[in-house]
């Protein structure tokens, strides 16, 4: 099957690039740009010159004719102008950005400050966190993939909500990402010379994915109250950890919980649940698709502390993406993704 990347010259859209390169079934035909057509994508990235991939503009009608599915990763703002034409030209679609997670226009609008994107086309998109929503992933032919830190946090919750074993007001959340989750373009929150030997706090209460967690959580527990969630800068290229505070409703055991986790999880391909009392690193899951989970129950406190780990730009963006595309067309979840961290 033929693939395009539209964004190709951004960080998801190499990384799109690098995972595609040994999918059994998809191959990256065509790679689309708004500011570089008819120039080698190589002049920006040497380390891809062995693909000899020529940027195009973006047309959806010779985009239809010219692969099956489209990835676009496009900034917030960009996919919600982009994807509806691509959409009416009957082109399958996988969007890496936040444009299509918000079910409700005005919540984006003002998480986002811009304009949101058409009703008509929001109800059409399925949110592709591929653990939880398989079935509509498989029926779906517009895929909306999460956000990076929305990943983690919600693989990390979702066991407990949909046990029903946490006090839903008393959900915390601590995220740390690498720099790479900024995107290419430069700016002053990721300008080597300040974000080198410093820890950065931002958008306190303020971040896009509070709303979209928060949506989320409500498909699985109809008592769903707003969450505490802050974001850090880490200087370093990848990787996402959140750490995760909640209290459990009733007294229990660290040994239930935990396999109430291990239970859920078993038969997902890129969910490790670690042994009791041991937690993941971000050099755990880097270069992978993996999301790796660590628990923790304090019988003083009753809070549970939940660790989960993931590559931003593989379980987090381009990975993720991969893998909805596969159930989107059939395939097994994880072909082109049986991919071993990079260590150390
Ligand atoms: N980086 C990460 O870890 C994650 C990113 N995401 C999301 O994925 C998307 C891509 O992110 P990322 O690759 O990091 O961002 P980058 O800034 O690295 O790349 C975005 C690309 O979008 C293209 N673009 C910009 N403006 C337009 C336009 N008007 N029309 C069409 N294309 C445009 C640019 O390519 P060109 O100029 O060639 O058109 C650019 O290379 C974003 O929505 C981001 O929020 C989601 C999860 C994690
Ligand atoms: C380190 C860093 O800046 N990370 C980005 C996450 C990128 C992302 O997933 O944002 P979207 O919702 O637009 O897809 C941020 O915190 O905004």
């Amino acid at each position: 099957m033929n693939v395009g990347i539209i964004g190709a010259t951004g960080y998801g859209g190499v990384e799109l690039i690098r995972l595609l390169e040994n999918h059994p079934a998809f191959h990256v035909k065509e790679v689309y740009s708004s500011s570089q057509e008819g120039e080698e994508l190589s002049n920006s990235y040497p380390h891809l010159v062995h693909k000899n991939l020529v940027l195009k503009s973006i047309d959806p009608i010779e985009i239809k004719k010219e692969v099956d599915l489209v990835f676009a990763s496009t900034p917030s703002g960009v996919s919600s102008k982009l994807i509806p034409s691509l959409i009416d030209a009957g082109i399958k679609v996988v969007d890496l950005s936040g444009d299509f997670r918000l079910k409700d226009k005005s919540l984006y609008e003002k998480w986002y400050k811009k304009e949101g994107a058409d009703a008509d086309y929001l109800s059409k998109a399925t949110y592709g966190l591929s653990e939880w929503f398989q079935e509509d992933i498989q029926n779906s032919d517009f895929v909306s993939n999460p956000g990076c830190y929305s990943t983690a946090t919600l693989l990390g919750l979702a066991p407990l909500m949909v046990e029903g074993i946490i006090d839903e007001s008393s959900i915390i959340v601590d995220g740390k990402s690498g720099v790479s989750g900024a995107g290419r373009s430069h700016s002053p929150l990721t300008h080597f010379s300040e974000m080198n030997e410093n820890l950065k706090i931002y958008k306190v209460n303020e971040h896009q994915h509070i709303p979209e967690i928060e949506q989320t959580l409500s498909c699985w527990s109809g008592q769903v109250k707003p969450i505490t969630f802050s974001t850090h800068l880490v200087p370093m290229t990848r990787g996402i950890m959140t750490t995760i505070y909640a209290t459990i409703k009733e007294d229990c055991e660290t040994e239930h919980i935990h396999k109430k986790f291990t239970k859920h999880y078993e038969d997902c391909k890129f969910v490790r649940v670690r042994e009791k009392g041991t937690f993941p690193f971000t050099k755990d899951v880097v270069g992978s698709n993996y999301c790796d989970i660590g628990i923790s129950y304090d019988e003083r406190t009753r809070r549970i502390t939940v660790v989960s780990v993931i590559d931003n730009l593989v379980k987090g963006a381009s990975g993720q993406a991969i893998q909805n595309a596969n159930l989107m067309m059939g395939l097994e979840e994880d072909a082109g993704l049986k991919i071993v961290p990079i260590y150390p």
